[in-house]
């Protein structure tokens, strides 16, 4: 039996759409266990066949892309990261289907080839890099194949996420984007993006604040997301950064103190307070003990 662990992402990091993500510490667990047909237990009806669920998309695609006879799992999952709200579910189903996969192919694939799948499966890498590498990782691609780099971060930064009961999937949240940008815009973004890990590693607010304003994506999305504005205008008063996280709607705040929560309860949206997580865990049972076996 086999059990993944695989942590939020929140994309973009502001400035950086389709590049930049960083991991938090809220979790979705998946188990996988040999069986004669697969089987879902834990997750939502609608998503529990092999024609909806997303863990067995990913986890087919790998064993096709191996040219090998799929071996059938009971695949059970608890979570806690919300669906299409800009936290990366989608990535950590992706990633937990790739990995117990590669398990069952004992380990054909290196962490790095399963980037590529799992960017392939996603669409973009911003997610799924977190997701396994943990950390804030900026990703590029060459040749096809896409390549991680991972800054450091401040200790005493703090992740706050407010979270709308509203869903935005990341399908309709891209189709409100322009086609094409004015030359601008993009060298806007440049000139804070290139700065952001200088600020991250600094652990300097004032630097962030000022580089967490996008001009590529956010402008067109805020309309998605209720209360974007309000939420945005109180921390604006603080001590903090606030951006969109993925494609919405959860917000982003990044922060040294948590002054701001008081006002910020006025909204009536959860907030969590998340550290930076450390990328998927995969563990095996093992004559009754859980061994990590990360490939
Ligand atoms: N707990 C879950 N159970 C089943 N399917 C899920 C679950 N979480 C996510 N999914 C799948 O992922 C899809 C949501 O992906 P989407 O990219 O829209 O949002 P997200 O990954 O939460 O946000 P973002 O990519 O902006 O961080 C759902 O429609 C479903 O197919
Ligand atoms: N970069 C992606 C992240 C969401 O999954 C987007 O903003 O559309």
């Amino acid at each position: 039996m086999l059990k993944i662990k695989v942590e939020a992402t929140s994309a973009n990091v502001c400035v950086g759409f389709d590049v930049l993500g960083i991991a938090l510490n809220l979790y979705n667990e998946f188990t996988f266990k040999k069986s004669s047909e697969f089987k879902f237990v834990g997750f939502e009806e609608e998503f529990s066949s092999c024609e909806t669920n997303l863990v067995y998309e990913a986890y087919k695609y790998v064993f096709d892309l191996a040219k090998e006879v799929i071996v059938p799992v009971e695949i059970g999952f608890i979570g806690d990261i919300p669906v299409s709200r800009g936290l990366g579910s989608s990535s950590s189903l992706i990633v937990a289907g790739i990995f117990a996969a590669n398990y069952y192919l004992k380990n054909k694939y290196s962490k790095r080839e399963l980037f590529d799948i799992a960017t392939a499966i996603e669409g973009h890498p911003d997610n799924v890099a977190p997701a396994i590498y943990g950390g804030l990782v900026a990703s590029y691609q060459k040749d096809g194949k896409y390549y991680p780099n991972i800054y450091p971060i401040h200790k005493d930064l703090k992740f706050s996420v407010v979270i709308p009961n509203v869903k935005v999937s990341t399908h309709d949240a891209r189709g409100v984007l322009p086609k094409e940008l004015p030359y601008k815009d993009i060298v806007w973004n440049l000139s804070r993006i290139v700065n952001l890990p200088k600020a991250f590693m600094e652990g300097n607010i004032e630097l962030l604040k000022d580089l967490f304003s996008d001009k590529l994506h956010e402008p067109y999305r805020s309309k998605l997301i209720p209360a974007y504005s309000d939420i945005k205008s109180i921390i604006n008063k603080y001590n903090a950064a606030f951006a969109i996280s993925g494609s919405g709607s959860t917000m982003l705040i990044v922060s040294k103190d948590l002054s701001f929560m008081d006002e910020l309860k006025q909204i009536d949206y959860p907030v969590l307070t998340l550290e930076v997580g450390s990328g998927v865990k995969v563990e095996e049972l093992y004559e009754g003990w859980w061994i990590l076996r990360n490939s």
